[in-house]
């Protein structure tokens, strides 16, 4: 879970007065601490929570973005949640909501953004990481908001793998994964989508100096090469 205990400092009051006053607001801070702790080992009062590293990871299809998702996953550990795999795993479990999320990834469009979320959600509570890639999401403005909405967490890195239209489309075709919606039809229309709907929210992030655009042609390990020092960057800074 990434939700852990991470400061007991709230219950620590400060005090400005004379010295019998800031005895007895040591003796009171002693007993709150106490019974703090006592509180939380009932679980009387929610743990603190440690906010946790979320990269958004964004792109059009077949930009690269599961292909360097591992990577990034090897070298810097953090968890892979894919918005298109947590779909896909509901199709295949025949969840309530399986049929309409086949549909829509057929047609290329976006699955209602409360689903998706949902499904994050669960991932992410469920995980010991506290360090989340999403891949494919947020695709829309209001993925974007029903995720601030939800779990009420800013991305501290969007990247963006810009890539050629036309080198996208060629490895889409050769993916050969069996995905329903590689097909040129379907991705047409998911292009379509990517420019009309997923567009807005690069810029979104761009503005807010959130965004990390790569070049997304060359071998997968050049890319890479190109990610590496972001994620380095936070390693150094987070160390100090
Ligand atoms: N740098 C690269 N050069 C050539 N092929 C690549 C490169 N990176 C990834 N590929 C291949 O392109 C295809 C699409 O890559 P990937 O699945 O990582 O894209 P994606 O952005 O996750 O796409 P989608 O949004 O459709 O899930 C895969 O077959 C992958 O092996
Ligand atoms: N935020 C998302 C992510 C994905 N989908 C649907 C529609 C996509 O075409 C499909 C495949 O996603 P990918 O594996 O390419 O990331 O899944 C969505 O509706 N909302
Ligand atoms: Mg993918």
């Amino acid at each position: 879970m990434w939700r852990r205990v991470v400061s007991l400092s709230s219950f620590i009051s400060s005090s400005r007065t004379s010295f019998v006053a800031q005895t007895a607001s040591r003796l009171n801070t002693c007993e709150s601490l106490t019974t703090g702790i006592a509180q939380q080992a009932k679980g009387v009062i929610a743990p603190k929570e440690k906010t946790p590293f979320i990269t958004f990871v964004l792109g059009g299809p077949g930009s690269g973005k599961g292909t360097q998702c591992i990577k990034i996953v090897e070298t810097f550990g953090f968890t892979h949640l894919s918005a298109g795999d947590l779909l896909r795993r509901e199709i295949a479990s025949n969840s309530a909501d399986g049929a309409m999320i086949l549909n829509t990834i057929k047609e290329g469009k976006i699955v209602p953004s409360q689903v998706t979320v949902k499904l994050i959600q669960k991932d992410m509570e469920s995980s010991d990481n506290d360090k989340f890639l999403i891949d494919g999401f947020p695709r829309t403005e209001e993925n974007r908001v029903s995720f601030d909405q939800i779990i009420s967490v800013e991305p501290n890195v969007v990247l963006f793998f810009d890539c050629p239209e036309e080198e996208m489309v060629k490895r889409v075709l050769n993916r050969n994964q069996g995905r329903v919606d590689d097909n040129l039809e379907t991705i047409k229309k998911r292009l379509q989508v990517f420019e009309a709907l997923s567009l807005p929210v690069i810029n979104y992030y761009s503005q807010r100096g959130k965004l990390y655009t790569i070049k997304a042609i060359g071998t997968e390990d050049e890319i890479f090469e190109q990610v590496r020092p972001i994620f380095t960057a936070f390693e150094l800074h987070a160390a100090g």
